[in-house]
């Protein structure tokens, strides 16, 4: 499946006046105390209209209101506010607790005032309505270790709620802050866990898009979780072919942090899901290194830096032969001399191997075709155990948060945690809208009764 992205992506020009650094600068070993001092946020996604693709429909939502369906839908008054944890474009992640069960819960809040923005085009708002009803309904189909959960969704006449699975361990980068950079081993365990998370959503047609530090929480045992499926598309197959002619034009979106963005999504070019696998790279890399491979404000700074590189960033003389080898891989900014994981996965027998594969091999072509999980880097990973959820059952990941009282939310940043959540209960009704219908939502008895 390919994707376009339709932003008003200006024509783009390199100018050295848009670059910050100089090759040499880039190459630098940096200093841990210099790193966490100067780690920053990568760019928030903002609020800006969309414009909706000619063929977008509504995404259809097989579970329908509450009170429709008689599934006991919960209300805002029966969870207790703890702790601010997080904000995003449209509002607040509280912490909560149920009121008769006393579950902590992550919740989303999204003011519905700033989704249905007065004066914008009816199609831009259905284009953000579309969205949120995609992350409610991608993740209620989801079930995998690395990959937050949802339990509930309803809404009032102010707001959207998503009670999500609380992961009281914080941003992985809330960590980094602390330490600077991360070692080889450690890069690599998280890589390997992020990496079965994106190609198991692979699998079922879903490409994640927003791959980027605020999206990589903890667990208690130091596991990571991607939460924020807020830009994730599901497409209807999951093939990737580029010519298929139904695939282009399909999906148009704005992607919100362009630092771990794929080159073809900032250059507005159809891409795959191979995108994912390109803002991996630049994850890694920052963990490593401190920040990612290209920095700026905007989508133009970072594609005049990513053109003037010809095959990829300037990997740092100090990282081993193997995680340059790796990194370089994943990018590659030609999206046909990049790795493609998900079909080199794991080691193939010859038979296996479609008669294209093979005659690409002999030629010894640019494309990579050894198997990923077998890299160097990934010398000390279990795959097995990741992939069937042992490991992170039974085992701790190498950074374990300290957390004496999950409510205090100890490992969130102060700038969050410390805000009123009074606050976050104030937002403009919008009474008269039901666009939003069919947004509420229960998981299956089984699933509530596995994770509680
Ligand atoms: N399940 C969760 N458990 C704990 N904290 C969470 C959870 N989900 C989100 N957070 C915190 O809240 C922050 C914002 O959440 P999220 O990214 O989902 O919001 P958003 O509105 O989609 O943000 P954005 O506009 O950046 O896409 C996260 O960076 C994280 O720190």
């Amino acid at each position: 499946m390919v994707f376009t992205l339709d932003e008003d992506i200006e024509e783009l020009c390199i100018s050295d006046d848009d670059c910050e650094e100089t090759p040499q600068q880039l190459l630098q070993p940096m200093v841990a105390e210099h790193v966490s001092k100067h780690r920053r946020k990568s760019s928030v996604l903002e609020k800006f209209p969309v414009v909706a693709p000619l063929n977008s429909r509504r995404l259809s939502i097989s579970v329908g209101d509450g009170q429709r369906q008689g599934i006991d839908p919960k209300i805002l008054a029966d969870f207790k506010p703890v702790r601010v944890l997080g904000k995003g474009a449209y509002g607040k992640v509280v912490l909560v607790k149920d009121e008769r069960t006393s579950k902590l819960y992550a919740m989303k809040q999204l003011q519905k005032a700033e989704i249905i923005i007065e004066n914008d085009a009816p199609h831009d708002v259905s284009k953000r309505v579309e969205r949120i009803f995609a992350e409610r309904t991608i993740l209620s189909q989801l079930e995998h270790p690395n990959v937050v959960k949802l339990f509930y969704t309803f809404h009032d006449n102010s707001r959207l709620y998503l009670l999500l699975q609380y992961i009281p361990g914080g941003e992985l980068f809330y960590h980094l802050k602390e330490r600077g950079t991360l070692d080889e081993d450690t890069a690599a365990f998280y890589a390997a866990e992020i990496s079965c998370a994106l190609k198991f959503l692979h699998e079922k047609g879903i490409v994640y898009r927003d791959l980027k530090p605020e999206n990589c929480l903890l667990d208690a045992n130091g596991h990571l979780v991607l939460t924020d499926f807020g830009l994730s598309k599901k497409s209807v197959d999951d093939s990737d072919s580029p010519s298929s002619p139904e695939d282009v034009s399909v999906l148009h979106s704005i992607i919100g942090t362009p630092e771990y963005c794929a080159p073809e999504i900032l250059k507005g070019e159809p891409y795959t899901r191979n995108c994912d696998w390109y803002s991996l790279g630049c994850l890694v890399y920052d963990m490593l290194v401190g920040k990612p491979p290209y920095t700026g404000a905007n989508h133009k700074v970072i594609l005049n830096k990513i053109q003037k590189e010809k095959q990829g960033p300037r990997i740092p003389y100090y990282l081993s032969d193997g995680m340059k080898d790796w990194l370089g891989a994943l990018l590659k900014k030609d999206l046909k001399k990049r790795w493609d994981v998900d079909r080199y996965w794991a080691a193939q027998s010859q038979s296996q191997q479609p008669q294209r594969d093979r005659r690409k091999k002999k030629k010894a072509g640019q494309e990579r075709t050894s198997p990923y999980t077998s890299h160097f880097v990934f010398r000390k990973v279990n795959w097995a155990k990741i992939q069937d959820g042992m490991q992170q059952k039974s085992e701790q990941g190498p950074i374990v948060p300290i957390i004496t009282n999950p409510e205090l939310a100890e490992n969130f940043d102060e700038e969050f945690t410390s805000l009123p959540f009074e606050e976050s209960q104030q937002a403009r009704d919008i009474p008269k809208s039901d666009i939003f219908e069919g947004f509420s939502y229960k998981a299956s008895g089984s699933y509530l009764e596995k994770y509680f």
